[in-house]
């Protein structure tokens, strides 16, 4: 089963389908706190003093279990919380209170003598912005410059005010607010545990789905050895404008360094291209698809660096009949409109999304899965929405990318990406995983040169050696 990204509500369901399936609410929460005392411990090693701030409901019970283990492992403990809790956190209350640890009321709270604090105020159930005490609490915390814990999410994002966290331990499963920001900045670094929910109550297939190392290495397409350059993959690259002399080229060379046995690439005449050795050259009086068939290409990209005669080389390529790649200057409602049900997986910045949809970019940006799934429905293609984090749709299929950094956001990159997905099309590989894939692994290859100053060459060269990462089960996801 693939992994997916909840929201509050289904997790909530996940959550009843255990509880149906028989397995009983208070080991969830007893699994969720130590698996919170437990991320104290490894985090924070040289800390013997921790705070809990908790609230009435399960979040705050996952607390009141944390603070008993880690007084249990001889811990100095201190625990702030209002009276009311019921069910489940009312018992772990007891639990605590049983080995004589007093619960003080959040109003009292004292943070001098804390070490690190454990943010338990409010989890998935958070119905409104923090106020009051919660607020006074939550800024206290925030002020103080202690590391902080926080239980499944920092306490009230993703409104303001909330906690910022160092670490936030993620119970059962990866919400919203871990992937997308401004909710991600606040959880610092984040760690998943699996607190025992039974797989089944997990199965969400109407979920966005997480690109996983597992899922992604499955999709890797085989190189025989008998394998020769027109077997693996032949990309065709159409674009190329006098400003944008670099954009085709790294889309050739992200083709490549994806597997590709041979790159084409189909300029308009005069065009000064940046030099690649091992790229055919097919200069073009105008842009026509007899032309364009020259390359026997299989899959084609199109719209990186080709100005305003982005339009007219996608509607050449596009005649070609191949699986495509469109970006940049190809991203055109008139183009993208004759590529319904077609092959076609289109790779837009939110501006070019905005363009596409006739929205803002800042609303894009806001609800970059709404937006996604908007363009998939209304064009019919294979949507790659680019961001932080990347999220793809399909139909009804959604997808967040779970690589990458910030780093990436500099010139030249989506045209790699371009390169590298139309060289998955190449060989074989259906829109949905060549996007899937692709996306991916151009992100690992980023995270592998680095956290900042990265360079859009540097990313297509790491790719070959990501892929031996991915194929030698030596990546992690961020969240482990
Ligand atoms: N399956 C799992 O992942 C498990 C998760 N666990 C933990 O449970 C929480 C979710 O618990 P829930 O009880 O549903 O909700 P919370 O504890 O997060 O919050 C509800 C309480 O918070 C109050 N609330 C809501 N908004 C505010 C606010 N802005 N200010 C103050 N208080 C707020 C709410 O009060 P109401 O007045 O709105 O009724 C509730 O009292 C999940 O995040 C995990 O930590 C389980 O422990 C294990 C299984
Ligand atoms: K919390």
């Amino acid at each position: 089963m693939g992994m997916r990204l909840f929201t509050a509500d289904a997790m909530r369901r996940a959550d009843r389908r255990a509880v149906a399936l028989g397995y009983p609410s208070l080991l969830l929460m007893e699994a969720a706190g130590r698996a919170v005392a437990r991320a104290v411990r490894e985090h924070f090693p040289d800390a013997r003093a921790v705070w809990v701030v908790a609230g009435k409901g399960n979040n705050g019970g996952d607390g009141f279990v944390a603070a008993r283990w880690l007084f249990l492992w001889g811990y100095r403990v201190a625990v702030y919380a209002p009276d009311g809790q019921a069910g489940d956190a009312a018992q772990a209350r007891k639990a605590l209170e049983a080995h004589g640890v007093a619960v003080r009321p959040l109003e009292a709270l004292d943070l001098e003598g804390a070490e690190v604090v454990v943010d338990a105020l409010v989890g998935t159930g958070l119905s409104r912005p923090l106020a009051g005490v919660y607020a006074e609490v939550a800024a206290r915390v925030n002020a103080s410059g202690l590391p902080v814990v926080a239980v499944d999410l920092p306490s009230g994002v993703p409104f303001t005010p909330h906690v910022r966290a160092d670490v936030t331990v993620a119970l059962a499963g990866l919400k919203r607010e871990h992937l997308f920001y401004p909710a991600r900045a606040a959880c610092g670094r984040i760690v998943l545990d699996g607190i025992g929910m039974p797989e089944a109550a997990l199965e969400a297939p109407e979920l966005p789905e997480l690109l996983t190392p597992e899922a992604m290495r499955a999709l890797l397409p085989e190189r025989p050895g008998n394998a020769h350059k027109g077997s693996v993959g032949r990309v065709l690259v159409a674009g190329g404008y006098a400003t944008y002399t670099g954009a085709p080229a790294l889309a050739a060379l992200g083709a490549y360094r994806a597997g590709a046995g041979l790159v084409t690439l189909a300029y308009p005449e005069g065009v000064p291209l940046e030099p690649l050795l091992e790229v055919v050259r097919l200069p073009l009086a105008a842009w026509r698809a007899e032309a364009l068939r020259a390359a026997r290409a299989e899959a084609v990209a199109v719209g990186m660096g080709a100005g305003p005669g982005g339009p007219e080389a996608a509607r050449a390529a596009l005649e070609l009949g191949l699986p495509a790649v469109l970006d940049a200057d190809a991203l055109v409602p008139e183009v993208v409109a004759a590529c319904r049900g077609r092959p076609v997986v289109i790779t837009p910045h939110p501006g070019e999304a905005a363009r596409l949809l006739e929205r803002r970019a800042q609303e894009i940006a806001a609800h970059p899965l709404e937006a996604a799934r908007a363009l998939a429905e209304r064009y019919g293609v294979t949507v790659v929405l680019k961001g932080g984090p990347t999220v793809l749709a399909e139909g009804a299929h959604l997808a967040v990318n779970t690589t990458g950094s910030a780093a990436m956001a500099t010139g030249g990159m989506g045209d790699v990406l371009s390169g590298v997905i139309a060289a998955l099309l190449a060989a074989g590989l259906r829109p949905w995983d060549a996007a899937r894939l692709g996306v991916y692994w151009h992100g690992l290859a980023g995270d592998r040169v680095g956290r900042v100053g990265l360079l859009a060459h540097e990313v297509a060269e790491a790719l070959p050696q990501a892929r031996e990462a991915l194929i030698s089960d030596a990546v992690r996801p961020f969240w482990v």
